[in-house]
């Protein structure tokens, strides 16, 4: 059944992967989506692409020096799209009236005010963005709660998970779930002889093996951060305990994940790695709609494999399990001590092997305090990043 008015989507981020993705699945159906507003920060002149392609009626960019340089771009088109710079424009296009569906697909802890601007304004939200759940964990939920936003998965993952579940699902035992098995390639160096680790660039680590992704969540694929990061996301999204998440190394990425029940069945959500199918799945859900992704060949594909997480070689699934079993702002300051020092990493300014030495360091120093509000996530974000910087200082 077809809507009869299109829904309005901003995508926070249009001109990153999932951004990317996103605009691509969209465009396939003009009919049912009507693209609002489209943001970036640097990549100006993608955005511009953008604009011309799909007449948003806002663009959003980080800087003025960005917004000068985007109308100067399109000066003399006939284009609908006002130009709107920061923090305050992205919130606003997050939560228009106008607007029915936001994708958050900002990377990183930069995507929080605009995704929970989203949720407090009771939108539809796509979360990619799982950074921004995991650093603010129950004040993002308390807003969720309050303003009666649906909140769908994109993670891959996430996105599975919710498949393999139950509508609604509020209480995991209630729907005879005993566990959640989150997979995970294990990255590009899942079998890299441990003595080499030390000495890989920033191009090995984001030449992940299946998906292709922006830098950040690729080292983070790389260091397994990844899934510690969620682990964290499927604990708030799910209301998990820990101990009802296993991580399930699969190195061929078609399981996305699996959800065990009491009677013995194991449901999984299988696919090819393209982000298209979750992103459409959750722009259409319930409803089903064309994503663009081929049909998974099984005979083709041949083998899955599944084995356990080698925690030695990846230190960083323990780091989130006890960020996790700390509580309060210990998950966003092992979100922010991990944004830092992978950024240095991607600067060739700190080792692939000392970005969880980093993070180790900023977590046994630092204080979880209990999250009351946007203002504790923001303080505690910023100590954590001081501290981060001063560890690197001291290396
Ligand atoms: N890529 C994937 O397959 C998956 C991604 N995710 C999650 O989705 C999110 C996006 O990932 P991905 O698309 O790979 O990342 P990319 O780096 O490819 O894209 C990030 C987007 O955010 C914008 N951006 C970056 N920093 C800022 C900032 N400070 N203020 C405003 N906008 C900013 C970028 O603008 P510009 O292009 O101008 O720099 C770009 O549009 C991440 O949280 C990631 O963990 C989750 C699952 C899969
Ligand atoms: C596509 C997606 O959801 C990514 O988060 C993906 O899971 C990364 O791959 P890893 O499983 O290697 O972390
Ligand atoms: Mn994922």
């Amino acid at each position: 059944m077809q809507p009869t008015q299109p829904q309005s989507v901003t995508v926070l981020g249009s001109t990153g992967s999932i951004g990317v993705s996103t605009l691509d699945v969209l465009a396939r159906h003009p009919q049912r989506y009507s693209i609002y507003a489209l943001t970036a920060r640097e990549r100006i002149a993608e955005l511009a692409q953008q604009c011309r392609r799909f007449s948003p009626r806002f663009a959003v960019v980080a800087s003025e020096q960005g917004a000068a340089e985007l109308r100067e771009l399109l000066a003399g088109e006939d284009l609908p799209t006002e130009i709107l710079c920061g923090v305050d424009g992205l919130c606003q296009v997050s939560s228009d009236s106008q607007v029915d569906t936001v994708m958050a697909a900002i990377v990183g802890a930069a995507g929080l005010r605009p995704t929970l601007a989203a949720v407090e304004a009771g939108k539809k939200v796509l979360l990619a963005n799982k950074e921004a759940l995991v650093m603010a964990g129950p004040v993002f939920l308390r807003a969720l709660f309050n303003s009666g936003a649906q909140l769908l998965p994109i993670d891959s993952e996430h996105n599975a998970i919710f498949q393999c579940l139950p509508q609604p699902c509020s209480n995991l035992g209630d729907a005879g779930v005993e566990k959640i098995l989150l997979t995970g390639s294990g990255g590009p160096f899942r079998t890299r002889a441990v003595n080499d680790l030390h000495r890989v660039t920033p191009d090995e680590a984001c030449a992940h093996p299946n998906w292709s992704m922006g830098r950040k969540i690729s080292v983070d694929s790389a260091t397994m951060m990844n899934k510690g990061l969620e682990f964290i996301e499927a604990c708030l999204l799910f209301n998990a305990r820990p101990e009802q998440i296993d991580v399930v190394v699969h190195p061929q990425s078609i399981v996305h994940s699996m959800v065990q029940y009491r009677d013995g069945s194991l449901l999984a959500q299988m696919g090819n790695p393209d982000m298209r199918t979750p992103i459409a799945h959750a722009l259409a859900f319930p409803e089903r709609i064309d994503s663009g992704v081929p049909a998974l060949d099984l005979i083709t594909q041949g083998r899955l494999d599944f084995e356990a997480p080698d925690t030695q070689r990846f230190p960083c699934l323990r780091l989130a399990r006890e960020a996790m079993d700390a509580g309060g702002s210990a998950p966003t300051a092992l979100n922010a001590a991990n944004e830092v020092a992978v950024e240095a990493f991607l600067q060739g300014r700190l080792a692939f092997t000392s970005i969880a030495a980093v993070i180790e360091q900023v977590m046994n120093r630092a204080q979880a305090v209990e999250l009351t509000g946007l203002d504790a996530v923001e303080t505690a974000d910023r100590h954590a990043r001081e501290l981060t910087q001063r560890v690197l200082g001291a290396l």
